[in-house]
């Protein structure tokens, strides 16, 4: 799924509505109907009290119409204008003039803090205030409703996007953003969404289906890709009855130190569960036997040093190569990637302490081979690409940096982005309960395997960042959030295989898995 930007959507609004020859008020009709629906079957017809808030734009409009059809079906509304302005949209004043109609008298008009209702904690508050038309910070008593709405235990239901916050631009003050239970956001969700300072505000989401201008929505380039479970399905690659290991290469796993074998011992298992080959785990002498009793299906190189790695020699030729993960950053290590870096021609995923060098020693910045995928965490993408002033600000210096040195970057998250050149792909599987040691080495060992078998550096990273994160979501199905350990993760990339076409029963009507 495409996420668009506030600009796209409105020209995708110009467009439906020439190409399908229907009215503005159509599509705002359609919006309606598609957020009454949502509720009524959740409802069911209940006579908790809803309380409406709309703003003077479209987003209102939307509010109108969602109060007209509850009202029409029984339901116990209330719908406020919250009066920030003197002006109306022309959808907005239509819709106000219906509802009277129905109702027989004009919504409540707030004009400060004066009118500011009191609202039970088991009332419905549904946000219309502002939508993706916010064109600056809500400030005075509006920004004040929106702290007396947040301070309410009431739910609380925003239409398009919480009021106060932008689709895709930075947030400016988050005193003055509506903190929703649940946002119902039309047709794709905003960037906003997905980004770790705004975020929090949309909690979970539904992206409601209104007929847009399907052509548009297809042939125009979005700010990001969303990756659910139809294109991970596309990403996937078959295999033939006459293959064999060969096929399906040789991952090289390159890491540990002593107290950090087990590391090695996550990656190595993860990457033959996600289906290499073979895989060759290099590691410290002190690893050895590790390695060879807890997975004595791969092979093991040692280095000549018992504590870290300290020369990368090998008479293997792997297929891709995965390092850094618990690999320490000894003096030697530094060097042995230097000599590393220079072996050009396999693909490489970069993990960890590998980051942590390359930070720290510009000569191995040089030497990044091009294509390689780099799996940082904030804090390691930090001491990569620098400060940065928001998430917004974070995308564009990690895109420069692709740019630059012609590599993916995998962002690790709540929602993994993965940046390749100018382009976005946010991932929609995982919970909490992957913030857990090991899990980003089981997610190297991941893209490594990938690799191994023939996936280019993009869809092994955007496929791998998927399959982990739907493992980890099948491992929270069966011991619940907090007992996930790195190992359940990687037990469960088979069941995330099975589960890639396994039928539809079970999921949800979200777009996109976490929603
Ligand atoms: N394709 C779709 O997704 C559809 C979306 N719809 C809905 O339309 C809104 C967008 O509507 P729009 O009217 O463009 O914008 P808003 O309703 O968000 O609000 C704009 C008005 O609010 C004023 N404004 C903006 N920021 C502030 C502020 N900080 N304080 C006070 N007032 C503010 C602005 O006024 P100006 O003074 O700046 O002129 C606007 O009047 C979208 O989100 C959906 O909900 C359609 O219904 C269907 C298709
Ligand atoms: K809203």
């Amino acid at each position: 799924m495409k996420i668009f930007s506030a600009e796209q959507l409105y020209e995708a609004d110009k467009i439906t509505v020439e190409k399908q020859e229907i009215t503005t008020e159509a599509l705002m009709e359609r919006a309606g109907i598609q957020i009454f629906q949502w509720l009524n079957r959740r409802l069911n017809g209940a006579p908790v009290p809803i309380r409406i808030f709309c703003g003077i734009g479209n987003n209102g409009g939307d509010g109108l119409v969602l109060g007209r059809l509850m009202i029409e079906h029984g339901y116990n509304v209330i719908v406020y204008v919250v009066n920030c302005s003197d002006k109306r949209s022309k959808n907005f004043l239509l819709n106000y003039d219906r509802i009277k109609n129905v109702t027989k008298k004009w919504p409540t008009l707030m004009k400060g803090e004066a009118d500011f209702p009191e609202i039970g904690s088991e009332d419905i508050i549904v946000d219309a205030i502002f939508g993706i038309g916010l064109n600056r910070c809500p400030g005075g008593w509006v920004k004040k409703l929106i702290q007396y709405l947040n301070e309410s235990k009431a739910f609380k239901l925003a239409i398009d996007i919480p009021s106060g916050l932008y689709a895709n631009l930075p947030l400016e003050d988050k005193e003055a953003v509506l903190k929703a239970n649940h946002t119902l956001t039309f047709q794709t969700p905003k960037l906003s969404f997905f980004l770790p300072e705004t975020a929090p505000f949309v909690s979970n989401f539904d992206a409601l289906e209104i007929g847009l201008d399907i052509e548009f929505l297809q042939t125009t380039e979005p700010l990001a890709q969303l990756i659910s479970k139809p294109e991970a399905q596309r990403f996937y690659k078959p295999r033939e009855k006459f293959d064999h290991k060969g096929t399906y290469g040789h991952a090289l796993i390159i890491a540990g130190s002593y107290g950090k074998i087990g590391a090695a011992v996550l990656s190595t298992t993860s990457a033959f569960r996600i289906g290499a080959g073979m895989v060759t785990a290099f590691v410290p002498k002190c690893g050895y036997n590790i390695l060879q009793t807890t997975v004595p299906e791969a092979m093991v190189i040692t280095d000549k040093e018992e504590e870290f790695i300290s020369e990368i020699a090998f008479d293997i030729e792997p297929s891709a190569i995965g390092v850094g993960m618990g690999l320490g950053k000894n003096k030697a290590t530094v060097a042995a990637l230097k000599v590393l870096f220079q072996k050009k021609d396999i693909p490489l995923v970069i993990d960890a302490d590998a980051l942590n060098n390359i930070s720290e020693n510009k000569d191995l910045l040089k030497l990044l081979p091009k294509n390689s995928v780099l799996t940082p965490h904030p804090g390691e993408l930090k001491r990569l690409i620098g400060e940065w002033k928001n998430d917004y600000d974070k995308l564009e210096k990690a895109k420069k940096f692709s740019e630059k040195h012609e590599v993916v970057l995998v962002i690790k998250g709540a929602y993994t982005i993965t940046v390749f050149s100018n382009k976005l792909y946010i991932n929609t599987t995982g919970n909490p309960g992957m913030g857990t040691a090991g899990s980003g080495d089981a997610l190297s060992g991941v893209i490594t395997g990938l690799l191994s078998q023939g996936y280019d550096q993009l869809l092994a990273s955007v496929f791998g960042v998927y399959m982990h994160g739907r493992a980890g979501d099948i491992a929270a199905g069966q011991m619940g959030y907090e007992a996930i350990m790195a190992g359940d993760v990687i037990d469960n990339l088979s069941e995330a295989y099975i589960d890639l076409f396994a039928r539809e029963e079970e999921t949800t009507n979200n777009s996109a898995e976490k929603s």
